[in-house]
């Protein structure tokens, strides 16, 4: 039902947002490529017809403008929606949103940024904190066979297997970040590579799923929103994923969880999550019946191109997922804003 409601509205959501933010690439300023995301994201998703309510919007942890966790977005949010909109449209849905997914490497031009959102019905996407979360991607084919519980060789060995090809053949992808040294040593000692990337494990979570990107595993320490979003893709592709929050300080020494692990226990606690400990599926961080996803690429990426402009115009490829029809639809959008007079055909 979602699905026939929203059509591929969701995709102009994630395309317009892309095509703000990638003004801003290599301009050195990540605050205003998110904030034009933001923006652009908010204008389209309010001229859909849907009732939604954004249950992830990240940019607290670093003051970034952010879609408001809580806000009302879709014209059929209204009081008087009962007027204009159809009974399948007044049912509320819940929305996780990353409208500039990977800031940094926009302000940087770097590979791997997107617009990214997610969609299911009321209750469908785990609210996540915005604490730390540990993560694991892998291909289909080690789904289930793979567990975050184990050590990173032990995963490898197991992906090596399902994969039928060897520990050398494989390719992680890790975030290069300090807290990842032991992790990183791990992988390497085991005999795989690893490919660093210094942000956007949305898009390294996501690549596990398809073959041909060679990338075989995320593992490491990322955000648990991305984690709820990258959750949502890999539950409608089959990939494997699993998230396990990080609260302890030792572990990741930031800001944005607070200095004592009580403290940060009880913060959990009060926000309903009693087992700080859990392991999380994909089927569990997104467990709506219906669950869809639509990301656009605003750099180059594994998945998708970048935003191109050209005069009058730009184009833009994007994914969109769908549990209910069971398709992953790459998308190559020539967006005609100006009469361009001649529009290129690749
Ligand atoms: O790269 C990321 C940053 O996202 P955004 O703020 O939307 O540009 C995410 O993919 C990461 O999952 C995550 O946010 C990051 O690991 C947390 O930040 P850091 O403390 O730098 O590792
Ligand atoms: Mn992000
Ligand atoms: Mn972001």
């Amino acid at each position: 039902m979602l699905e026939t409601t929203l059509g591929l509205e969701i995709i102009e959501v994630v395309e317009q947002a892309a095509i703000a933010s990638a003004r801003w690439m290599g301009k050195g300023e990540k605050n205003t490529a998110d904030e034009v995301a933001v923006e652009a994201m908010r204008e389209r998703m309010n001229q859909i017809h849907m009732r939604g309510r954004i249950v992830i919007g990240e940019g607290e942890r670093d003051d970034a403008p952010m879609l408001y966790i809580g806000e009302e977005v879709g014209i059929c949010s209204r009081e008087d929606a009962k007027d204009f909109c159809n009974p399948d449209e007044l049912v509320e849905i819940d929305i996780a949103v990353d409208p500039c997914e990977g800031t940094n490497l926009v302000a940087y031009g770097q590979p791997g940024s997107m617009a990214v959102l997610a969609i299911s019905e009321k209750g469908g996407l785990f609210a996540a904190p915005d604490f730390y979360m540990k993560k694991l991607a892998a291909p289909p084919a080690a789904r289930n066979h793979v567990d975050i519980r184990k050590s990173a060789t032990e995963n490898l060995k197991l992906i090596s297997e399902c994969l039928n090809r060897s520990v050398e053949e494989l390719v992680v992808v890790v975030m290069d970040r300090p807290r990842h040294k032991n992790l990183i040593n791990e992988i390497r000692t085991a005999g795989a590579r690893v490919r660093l990337i210094a942000d956007g494990d949305v898009s390294a979570a996501i690549s596990c799923a398809f073959s041909g990107t060679n990338i075989h595993a995320l593992m490491g320490i990322g955000a648990a929103p991305e984690g709820v979003i990258s959750a949502a893709a890999m539950r409608c592709l089959g990939g494997h994923f699993q998230g396990q929050l990080i609260y302890d300080p030792e572990i990741v020494k930031t800001g944005l969880i607070g200095e004592s692990r009580e403290s940060n226990i009880d913060r959990l606690r009060s926000m309903g999550i009693e087992d700080p400990d859990r392991v999380y599926s994909a089927e569990e961080l997104a467990s709506g019946e219906t669950v869809l996803f639509a990301a656009c690429g605003i750099t180059p990426g594994t998945l998708m191109e970048g935003v191109r402009y050209f005069k009058g115009g730009a184009r833009t490829e994007s994914l969109v997922i769908s549990s209910q029809s069971q398709t992953a639809r790459f998308v190559d959008t020539v967006h005609l804003v100006d009469a361009p007079k001649s529009i290129q055909l690749k």
